[in-house]
């Protein structure tokens, strides 16, 4: 697992038919450190995260992910974030554990029982883990999401909209957890429409 995360924007443009949704986007952020992605519906704040994600490609610039002062391959970018998106869909069919059970699996985590377990409670889904995720609501697989963060623990967290669908206690959540990440030293951009999740973040980007 990569740690000790830099992300370099450098000279970041795209442009989708005749529009360009950014231009000239130059930063760096470091570990520890968050970036906050800002703009109404349609400016490019989702673009941007998959362009960091490496999921889709500027029109012109590059973005760098570095670790341990070693730039990262596509392959290593991949193993070094964790993504929440709405795009990202969990098992319906599994259990909220064996969700967290398949997908840390497919990452080569090891993760036992008592783990599963604890990331559960620590999201609120103690009493939800055995039941199929088809049966949870958008706020309870948003949670489930979480848990999946806390089980790979990335050094490079991408969160779109990450408390869409969270009720009071879930947004409470999600800022201690984003939190507690910046003092482990993992390196957080989030793409919201909500200033409350801007407000705590070193860097801001706002498209318009
Ligand atoms: N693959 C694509 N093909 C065509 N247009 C696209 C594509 N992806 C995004 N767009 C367009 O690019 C613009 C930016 O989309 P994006 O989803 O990045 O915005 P956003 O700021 O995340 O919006 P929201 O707040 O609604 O989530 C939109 O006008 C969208 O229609």
């Amino acid at each position: 697992m990569y740690r000790d995360i830099s992300v370099n924007l450098v000279d970041v443009s795209k442009k989708i038919g005749t529009r360009y949704l950014f231009t000239g986007i130059n930063l760096v952020i470091n570990a520890g450190q968050c970036l906050a992605i800002t703009g109404p519906n349609g400016s490019g704040k989702s673009t941007l995260l998959k362009i960091i994600a490496g999921l889709n490609q500027p029109t012109t610039g590059a973005i760098q992910i570095i670790s341990n002062n070693k730039q990262l391959d596509a392959e290593e970018r991949r193993g070094s974030l964790g993504l929440i998106s709405p795009e990202i869909i969990l098992y319906a069919d599994l259990t909220g554990y064996e969700n967290i059970l398949f997908f840390t699996r497919l990452c080569g985590i090891e993760c036992n029982q008592q783990m599963i377990e604890e990331y559960c409670r620590r999201v609120g889904l103690a009493n939800d883990k055995e039941q199929l995720v088809r049966t949870y609501s958008t706020g309870m697989r948003q949670r489930l999401k979480f848990a999946l963060m806390l089980a790979i623990q990335p050094g490079l967290w991408l969160l779109d909209e990450p408390s869409s669908n969270l009720d009071a206690d879930g947004k409470k959540l999600i800022a201690q957890m984003i939190g507690r990440g910046l003092e482990q030293n993992a390196t957080i951009i989030i793409a919201t429409n909500e200033p409350w999740e801007a407000e705590h973040a070193d860097y801001k980007i706002e498209l318009v």
